[in-house]
């Protein structure tokens, strides 16, 4: 395993397009990482079908051969890491609405980041939740930071309202994370009852907001240097 210009990611090497040869028949098959990778039986049916090689024992060998390269063939692996965040710095946008919980998942964040060492928080207050996309997207454009949390509570009411705030600021979050390039995390609940948001927000389930950071810290990680 060798450390790359990823900086703390793990990286296996690459290999080229594996080359099988059969013995009897001149002409080879090529597997592209992405094949090897992704469907192991599709590729492996290819040497059972009729117009492929005639004997079983080149099956037997071809299969062998093929095992043999899927278990050595490397896979590129990036993983993000939890165990610096030196230099990154990071924002959280955080709904007023509902501030009972989304204080307390902001409290939960802030611990995560203050015991990763990543003391570079900002701090930003919308409305409500439908708010958060567009400050998010905003934020991650200005291209000051390495990681935007979104937290938030929204809680059902009679109406279909919750529904409508519930998608928009899904896709609000998504959104602002694709058209920025900044990871944008979602640390929004949202919840049936007022009981369940505080189980979740410091109570019996957890701290969410706390999660989501730890989640913001490892996509930080992911985007250190340019992808090669
Ligand atoms: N009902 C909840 C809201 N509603 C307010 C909206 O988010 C928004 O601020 C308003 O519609 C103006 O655009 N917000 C929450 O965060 N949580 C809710 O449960
Ligand atoms: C998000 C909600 O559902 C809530 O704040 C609105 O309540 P209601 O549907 O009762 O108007």
């Amino acid at each position: 395993m060798a450390t790359s210009a990823l900086g703390q990611c793990n990286l296996l090497p690459r290999t080229k397009p594996t080359q099988l040869q059969s013995p009897r028949h001149p002409f080879s098959l090529s597997f592209h990482r992405q094949s090897l990778i992704t469907s192991s039986s599709r590729a492996l049916s290819i040497f059972t079908q009729p117009e492929g090689f005639g004997s079983v024992i080149d099956q037997k060998r071809c299969r062998e051969e093929y095992q043999n390269r899927f278990q050595t063939c490397a896979v590129r692996e990036l993983t993000g890491s939890v165990t610096s965040t030196q230099g990154h710095r990071f924002a959280i946008v955080v709904a007023r609405f509902n501030d009972l919980i989304t204080k307390k998942l902001l409290e939960g964040a802030l611990r995560t980041f203050k015991s990763y060492n990543s003391e570079d928080v900002d701090v930003v207050w919308v409305p409500g939740c439908f708010e958060i996309g567009l400050a998010a997207q905003q934020l991650g454009k200005s291209r000051k930071y390495q990681g935007i949390l979104c937290i938030g509570a929204v809680i059902r009411g009679d109406t279909s309202h919750y529904d409508a705030v519930v998608n928009a600021t899904t896709s609000g979050v998504v959104s602002a994370g694709l058209n920025s390039g900044t990871p944008c995390i979602f640390g929004v609940l949202t919840c049936d009852t007022l009981e369940q948001a505080f189980d979740r927000a410091g109570g019996k389930w957890g701290n969410k907001g706390a999660e989501a950071a730890l989640t913001a810290i490892e996509m930080a990680s992911l985007f250190l240097e340019p992808l090669e």
